[in-house]
This record gives C-alpha cells, structure tokens and sequence, in this order.
C-alpha cells in the first residue's frame, strides 16, 4: 500500500500564472457591480437553500472580474470550540472563487486551492470574502481571495490562491449521481443558470 503522493511545491507550484498568461475579460452580460449572485444550485453545500447545514453563502458582482461574499459562521460549522473548522472556510473560499465563473461566464471546477489561515475565525462571526480572478491560460483561471473578520475592511483572517479549470457541461452530467442528476435537470433555474453558460462565445 503506497502513502499519499503530495503536490508539487516551491517554484514549481502552478497556482502562479504561466508568463504566456492573459488578463481576464468581463463578460458582457456579466452581473453588474453590486448585483446578487444567486445560487447555481439549490443543494450546493457553498450556497444553495436547500441545505440546512450549509454555508448559505451568498455573493454579489464587484467592479472588474472580481466578487465578494458573506456567510456566517454557525454553530454547525465548529472544528474547535466555538471557531469555526478549517476545512469550511476553505470550502468558503472555493465558493466564492466559483462565484467567479458568473463574471467570465465560464463553467470552472477547481483544480488547486491553496490557503492561509492567519486567524482564528469564531461562531457567530460574518466572514467578509473577495475573489479576483487575475490571470487566464487557456481553460486554466488563476485567482486570489481573502475573508475579512467584522467588515469588508476588517482584519484578514484568510487568503487563498486557486486554479479553476474549465469544463463543459459534461462534467456533471458524466460524472455526478443520475438521481440528483435527473432532478437538476428538471428544475428550471437550474437549466436555466446551465444554458446562461452553455452560450457562452
Ligand atoms: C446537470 C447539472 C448541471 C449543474 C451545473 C449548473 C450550472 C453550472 C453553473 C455554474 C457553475 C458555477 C459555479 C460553481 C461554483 C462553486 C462550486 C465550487 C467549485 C467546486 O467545488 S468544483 C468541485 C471540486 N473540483 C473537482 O471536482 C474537479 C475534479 N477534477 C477534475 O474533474 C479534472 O481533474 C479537471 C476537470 C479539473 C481537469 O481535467 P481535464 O481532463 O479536463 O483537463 P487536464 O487534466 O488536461 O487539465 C487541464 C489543464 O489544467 C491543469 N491542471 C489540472 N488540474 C490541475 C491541478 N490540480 N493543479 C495544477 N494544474 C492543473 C493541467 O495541467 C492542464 O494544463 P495545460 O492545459 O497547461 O496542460
């Protein structure tokens, strides 16, 4: 039985943007500044309605290819008494990076995320999150995010850097479960947030 294999680290890590790397584009029908972005879908632990335990995240449009974020940390989301467990805030960050996809208008999974925990993040806290998508290389999107304690100008309790990679619809249809498959097609917002993207030039 072989142990786990880690990733590459150092000067080799590709969470860097290649040199050949190119600004992001604003789509057209990008969100506006300020405007909501709703849920891509309603079971997703990050922001759907319909998970009683999940982050019910909720993020708006920013100026550029950029997003930012609230969700409050609950009882529910504990690693150690009373803060909150790291491996949700991570999945907070991964959240509000796919946030992103809304601003490129491309369907992204993530490929890397990288994160720094530079404070203890209590229950009851609303984190304050912002993703920035700096770089694109083909399918390959490079971003940064950070969580703010107290305010979007609070003091920066995380950061992150994350590598979302492009796929097509396929991705999900292939390789989720059919049942929640079969259901997410029957849903309307849904079909409807999956051909937002499908048109995509
Ligand atoms: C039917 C219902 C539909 C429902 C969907 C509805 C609507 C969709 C709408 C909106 C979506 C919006 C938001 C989503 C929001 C949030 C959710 C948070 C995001 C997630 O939570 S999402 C789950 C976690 N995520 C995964 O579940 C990915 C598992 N994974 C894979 O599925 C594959 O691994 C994949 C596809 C990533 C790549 O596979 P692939 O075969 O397509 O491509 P390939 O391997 O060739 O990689 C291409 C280039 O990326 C480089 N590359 C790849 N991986 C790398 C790594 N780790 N580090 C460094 N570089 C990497 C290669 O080096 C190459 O680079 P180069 O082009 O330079 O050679």
């Amino acid at each position: 039985m072989s142990g786990p294999t880690a990733p590459e680290t150092g000067a080799k890590a590709p969470l860097a943007p290649p040199a050949d790397a190119v600004a992001p584009v604003r789509h057209p029908d990008a969100p506006a500044p300020g405007e909501p972005i709703g849920s891509h879908y309603e079971n997703c632990f990050g922001c759907g309605g319909n998970q009683p335990h999940g982050l019910h995240l909720s993020a708006r449009a920013d100026e550029g290819v950029a997003v930012t974020a609230e969700f409050t940390v609950r009882p529910e989301h504990q690693g150690a008494p009373g803060l909150a467990h790291g491996g949700l805030l991570a999945s907070a960050l991964d959240e509000t990076f796919g946030a992103l996809s809304w601003l490129f208008r491309a369907i992204t999974v993530t490929g890397r995320l990288e994160t720094d925990y530079l404070l203890p993040v209590p229950v009851g806290t609303v984190l304050h999150l912002s993703a920035r998508c700096e770089a694109v290389h083909g399918r390959k999107y490079y971003s940064v995010a950070e969580g703010r304690l107290d305010g979007p100008d609070g003091p920066v309790a995380l950061r992150a850097r994350a590598l979302f990679i492009e796929v097509k619809v396929d991705h999900f249809t292939a390789n989720g479960r059919e049942e929640e498959i079969n259901a997410a097609m029957s849903d309307p917002d849904t079909v409807k947030a999956t051909r937002a993207f499908e048109v995509n030039p």
